[in-house]
């Protein structure tokens, strides 16, 4: 290449903290390369998010950075794996999906322990309908709150006295340094994640074999496997970050185990399903067709 790798990135403190570390693996992949940074958007963060929200659809962090890499501004982006729809645009590819960090969501309170340490209807913020539904399953009598904006708005707002207690992603809180907020980690097989939460992804064009070989260094095969099983699943249920699907795959040898899970942020009726195999696409499939003979398809259908 006769000029520095360029990753698009947005300008979220997370966004930049994750493109800074891909750009620093890539240079300790490939010693002498120049990496380079982009950040896109003139927009703040708030806004893009009430756009997105008005719109209904998490592609539009995406759009912005395609768009770059379609005019040849950038070679590639750096995503959070879960903000990523399941049906990539055309002429885009994923060469590297990074392994997992923390796959969990995290308890953040400045009074309470953890979920079950709540007082009876307290105030908790999430905009996420997934975790909305699994919070009404556990606690029917808490009142959930909208909450909106970057990592640092959301625990700016808890610290300014408007919510008990909130719930974001172990992985992001770590990533910024502010693991020692997470005062409980919410996990498997009780709560589960969005599909292929703590993964970061790197996206480039399918047009571009020399950015594909230098990003593949960063990927990891057995995060990659369980991203994959995750994703078909929320793909066969038609999910987006939108619906309340949570998902989370592990592997023990050469089994994969793949938990699923739909819900409802209205009543907190949930259901789940489980199931063991070898191949992600077909194991995804299969729970995805477990959680619709329970009845997901008319809870995703309710939101
Ligand atoms: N929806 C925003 C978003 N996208 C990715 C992460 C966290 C990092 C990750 O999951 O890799 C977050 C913040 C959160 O959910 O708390």
């Amino acid at each position: 290449m006769n000029h520095p790798l360029r990753i698009a990135t947005r300008k979220s403190p997370l966004a930049l903290w994750q493109s800074e570390h891909v750009a620093d693996r890539l240079r300790a992949a490939h010693p002498g390369l120049d990496v380079i940074l982009v950040p896109m958007s003139t927009r703040g963060d708030e806004v893009l998010d009430r756009s997105l929200a008005a719109i209904g659809g998490k592609g539009l962090f995406l759009k912005e950075l395609e768009i770059a890499m379609q005019r040849g501004e950038a070679d590639c982006a750096v995503h959070s794996l879960k903000d990523v729809p399941m049906v990539l645009e055309p002429g885009f590819m994923l060469p590297a999906i990074l392994a997992r960090a923390d796959h969990a969501d995290a308890f953040v309170s400045n009074h309470y322990d953890d979920l079950d340490a709540l007082p009876q209807g307290a105030m908790v913020g999430t905009s996420s309908l997934r975790r909305q539904a699994q919070l009404r399953a556990r606690r029917p009598d808490l009142v959930l709150r909208d909450l909106r904006g970057n990592v640092n708005t959301r625990l700016a707002k808890l610290d300014a006295g408007e919510y008990d207690a909130i719930v974001l992603a172990c992985a992001g809180l770590a990533r910024l340094g502010f693991e020692s907020r997470i005062r409980a980690r919410l996990d498997a097989p009780a709560w589960l994640p969005a599909p292929a939460q703590g993964a970061i992804a790197i996206e480039c064009r399918d047009d571009a074999p020399e950015i594909h070989a230098l990003c593949a260094a960063l990927d990891d095969a057995e995060t990659r496997i369980c991203v994959e099983a995750e994703r078909a699943m929320n793909r066969a249920l038609h999910g987006s970050c939108h619906v309340p699907v949570a998902a989370f795959a592990r592997r023990e040898g050469t089994q994969l185990d793949l938990q699923g899970l739909v819900g409802s942020s209205l009543d907190g009726r949930l259901v789940r399903a489980a199931s063991e195999g070898t191949d992600p696409e077909a194991l995804g499939i299969e729970v995805a067709e477990r959680l619709l003979s329970q009845g997901a398809r008319e809870l995703i259908d309710a939101q």
